[in-house]
């Protein structure tokens, strides 16, 4: 490849407040990171925790690498001992790896106030570190801390910790902004300045982009606009503070804003389904606003901008979502048009191209509705019956009809709190009464309509409530409080959400309830 892609999730990703990765998350994160064809993964600081030996130590037979190679991270030698000594660069040797990289402090005021030492020993820190590490026959990156803040202080100095580097034999030296204070023009300056410096070309430089000033991305692409090719980063952004340049964000934009040559063919389009499970390993709940990989980067709310994607949906997006494995999605709110119901119905698979009426309808409906506390935003099901009880011929036939019902819950003296209910249904020509109980009354509803339905529609067996989520509406304009209620239902297979609203949040449960089983019984009868 052209560039070097430096991927620090396992090292600077599990500094971030939240992340504790076992040894089994770190060989599962790294094997995804290859698949999605990093060059470089920097694996963790062997002999700082006993965490990242094992992984080292397991990674040698149990990694199997086909895009990447593994980096072990440390620092330069400590002040004032031999770097042979030094037990973390022995433990840097240890780890086995091709390449390591260290940290080595660059800004006058960290080698004077926090190694409390002198620049000449600092200088002495770096050649000796990178001397041994290449004369075990190591590549060796050079992580040059607080580059950019020392560079603005004291040039000279900052450029001397580079060129002692490069002089001692490091391959890349990587100008960190470790505080993330900079904005992508101090940046550009920087990096220009210090080639000047230097005598060194630019390709030899690597970026490292802490997001302080939310410009990590941006920082990492203006330093690769300015000829640095190697660039680390972290996959979510995940990272010290607020994190590091996010790499699916940072490698979209090399490649498909900038045409560069960053990842092998084919990667690319994984982005999204590597981000994803790249969180869940992380245990921390997937950006869906993320840039190019959550959620909602293809997710489009305002009614006027659906009008324009029903001609192309490349008007309203600034690449084709599946060129990093994502989809477009239609939302359909109060904002919505009739443009935006079309494409939200073609979507659930159904054509409306043809029916004028019934776009108005819908759209006045949800209109009305939302205006009221519904929101079919996450309740694709109940906008889909929605649309059919609309369409004229929409092949929509209810199931069952509802009589009444009855819910009662009894508080005892013993404490126990029971809730029974009672139905009265008609389903294909029969009046049918059951009555249940639940450990609440939506769930005694919903056992007593499963109970009267269950003999006429079996596949009702593989139903579960998957989710339950209620959330309180305040009134407006002198009207009372209402209860939104968003049910999930799963049959094993798929998911689907429905919503119910009411100023009782019995009744709203009942509304999401029927719409639940109305839909997975229409499902159940008709191709997937
Ligand atoms: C910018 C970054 O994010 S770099 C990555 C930082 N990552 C981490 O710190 C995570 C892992 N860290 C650790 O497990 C521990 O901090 C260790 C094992 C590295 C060190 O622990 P300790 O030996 O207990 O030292 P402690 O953390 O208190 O202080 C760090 C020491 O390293 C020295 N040091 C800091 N940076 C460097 C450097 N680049 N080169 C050499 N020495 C350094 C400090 O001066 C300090 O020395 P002192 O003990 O003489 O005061
Ligand atoms: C090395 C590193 O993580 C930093 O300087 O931010």
């Amino acid at each position: 490849m052209d560039y070097q892609v430096f991927d620090t999730t396992l090292r600077d990703g599990g500094q971030r407040e939240g992340i504790s990765y076992s040894v089994v998350d770190k060989l599962a994160v790294a094997r995804l990171l290859d698949e999605f064809g990093v060059g470089f993964i920097e694996g963790g600081w062997p002999g700082a925790m006993p965490k990242d030996t094992e992984f080292f130590e397991r990674a040698k037979t149990e990694l199997e690498l086909t895009n990447a190679v593994l980096v072990a991270f440390g620092a330069t030698r400590r002040a004032g001992l031999d770097v042979a000594e030094d037990p973390q660069v022995r433990a840097l040797l240890e780890a086995g790896t091709p390449v390591v990289c260290v940290v080595a402090k660059s800004d006058i005021r960290h080698v004077e106030r926090a190694l409390r030492t002198t620049a000449e020993e600092n200088l002495a820190m770096v050649r000796d570190t990178v001397t041994h590490l290449a004369g075990h026959g190591r590549r060796v990156f050079v992580d040059c801390e607080h580059f950019f803040d020392g560079f603005r202080h004291d040039p000279d100095y900052t450029a001397s910790v580079a060129k002692a580097a490069f002089d001692a034999g490091a391959e890349r030296v990587v100008m960190c902004d470790t505080n993330g204070g900079m904005l992508p023009s101090m940046i550009t300056e920087a990096v220009r300045d210090v080639v000047r410096r230097t005598g060194v070309s630019v390709d030899r430089f690597g970026i490292h982009c802490q997001n302080d000033t939310a410009c990590a991305v941006a920082n990492t692409v203006a330093a690769v606009e300015a000829g640095v090719k190697h660039f680390q980063c972290t996959a979510n952004g995940y990272g010290e503070r607020p994190g590091n340049a996010d790499l699916f964000a940072t490698v979209s934009n090399l490649q498909l804003k900038l045409g560069l040559n960053v990842l092998p063919d084919g990667c690319l389009e994984n982005a999204t389904r590597v981000s994803t499970a790249l969180a869940e390993i992380a245990n921390i709940a997937p950006d869906t606003h993320q840039a190019y990989v959550g959620a909602a980067a293809f997710a489009h709310k305002a009614g006027l901008h659906a009008s324009a994607i029903k001609v192309d949906p490349l008007l309203y997006n600034h690449v084709d979502p599946a060129v990093v494995g994502n989809d477009m999605r239609i939302l359909v709110t109060e904002m919505a048009g009739r443009a935006s119901i079309e494409l939200k119905s073609r979507e659930l698979g159904i054509d409306l191209a043809g029916h004028p009426e019934t776009l108005s309808a819908v759209t006045r409906r949800v209109k009305d509705l939302e205006a009221g506390g519904w929101s079919f935003e996450a309740a694709d099901a109940s906008f889909e019956l929605l649309v059919r009880r609309e369409l004229p011929g929409g092949g929509f036939a209810p199931p069952f009809a509802l009589e009444s019902y009855r819910v009662q819950v009894e508080h005892r003296e013993d404490g126990a709190v029971i809730s029974e209910a009672t139905v009265k249904v008609r389903a294909r020509g029969e009046r049918v009464i059951a009555t249940a109980e639940g450990n609440g009354p939506v769930n005694a509803l919903d056992e007593a309509l499963r109970k009267a339905l269950l003999p006429h529609f079996p596949q009702l067996k593989s139903f579960e409530l998957a989710d339950y989520k209620v959330r309180i509406l305040e009134g407006s304009h002198g009207s009372g409080a209402v209860t939104r209620v968003l049910l999930e239902t799963s049959d094993g297979e798929r998911d689907w959400t429905t919503v119910g609203v009411h100023e009782n949040v019995v009744e709203a449960s009942w509304h999401a309830l029927v719409d639940a089983l109305t839909y997975g019984l229409a499902r159940a009868t008709s191709p997937a």
